[in-house]
């Protein structure tokens, strides 16, 4: 069953596509993923997502209801920190859980929640006086509040140290063993795949790639670079510009020459003895052969670079190409 739906969504200011076409199925229970740099068009999703904007065209729904629709209906299933959160300087800690449960018409117990997001200790604290990681776990708690079906989290590692965040991806799936879907807008790769089921890309307001953490690793392990490192007095006929036709070779997407070395990109792992066969054919000397493996850093580099400039689109295997 989906918990978070969008078909052709598509939200323009003006001249600019903030979102364009953007078709998305978030199941419940999962933990998603929604990967973007600044400017990609997440909080704007999110917008319509809580019917806070109306899309220009396309539609969303949210636990089988639309946000236009029904409004209240969608909001009362989601729990929501926002990338802007206001706090009240003079109230405590628990003052604002409370101010939350009493929203809500909720039972939730105060202490409880304080406790779930590490503020136990700082309860009775004005809010004012809570230093930025400290007031992004209050609003987290915040949204905690009624067991939502739907936690959406836009930025939810701003301002929290690397201990902080092991102990809210525990949180968060403890809140997914309950049913609970949680939406984890993010522009930092790595809290993402720490935490996240699965992921998207998207960029420039266009959804770039849809996958499991797992196969976006998969499909990064055939994808190598070999570097060779040659004989620094080579045979002095030898053209040290020459690609060694290299990229006449399957597989071989490009190839760099620096001073002493050949860095060889490889898009499928077996085409690395070829690779070096090749090289050796043409007269050179090979001392060293190393392996530089991508990153997920990498990928999410190479996917959100020049997307809209007709870069080759990355497939993730296994995962949907949007
Ligand atoms: N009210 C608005 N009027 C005009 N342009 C807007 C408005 N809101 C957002 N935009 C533009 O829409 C695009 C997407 O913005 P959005 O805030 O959705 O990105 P984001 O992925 O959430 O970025 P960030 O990670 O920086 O929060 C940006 O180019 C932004 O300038």
């Amino acid at each position: 069953m989906t918990a978070i739906e969008t078909d052709g969504l598509t939200k323009r200011y003006g001249d600019l596509e903030a979102i364009s076409d953007v078709d998305l199925t978030v199941e419940r229970g999962e933990i998603f993923g929604f990967l973007g740099p600044n400017g990609a068009g997440k909080s704007t999703t999110i917008d319509v997502l809580l019917d806070f904007i109306r899309p220009t065209a396309g539609r969303a729904s949210v636990l089988d209801d639309d946000p236009q629709e029904n409004p209240r209906a969608v909001r009362e299933q989601i729990g929501i920190l926002p990338d802007e959160y206001s706090l009240y300087d003079r109230l405590t800690g628990r003052e604002h859980v409370v101010f939350a449960i009493e929203m809500n018409d909720a039972a939730d117990d105060p202490d409880e929640i304080l406790e779930r997001v590490g503020l136990a200790d700082a309860a009775d604290q004005r809010a004012g006086d809570y230093s930025k990681g400290m007031g992004q776990r209050l609003a987290l708690g915040m949204a905690l509040v009624g067991d939502p079906d739907v936690l959406i989290l836009d930025e939810p590692s701003s301002g929290i140290d690397p201990n902080g965040m092991h102990e809210i991806r525990t949180l968060l799936r403890e809140e997914a063993d309950r049913g609970a879907t949680v939406f984890f807008s993010s522009h930092a790769l790595e809290q993402v795949e720490a935490i996240c089921d699965r992921v998207c890309v998207l960029d420039d307001g266009e959804l770039l790639a849809v996958s499991t953490v797992e196969n976006l690793r998969d499909s990064l392990d055939s994808r190598s670079v070999l570097v060779l490192t040659l004989d620094a007095n080579p045979d002095p006929d030898l053209d040290l510009n020459d690609d060694h036709g290299l990229l006449e070779l399957p597989d071989v997407t490009d190839v760099e020459r620096t001073e002493t070395a050949l860095r060889i990109e490889c898009a499928d792992p077996g085409v690395k003895s070829a690779a070096i066969s090749r090289v050796e054919d043409t007269g050179a000397s090979v001392v060293d052969i190393d392996v530089e493996q991508a990153s997920l850093e990498d990928l999410f580099a190479e996917l959100t670079t020049d997307s809209t400039e007709g870069a080759d689109p990355i497939e993730t295997p296994g995962g949907e190409r949007a």
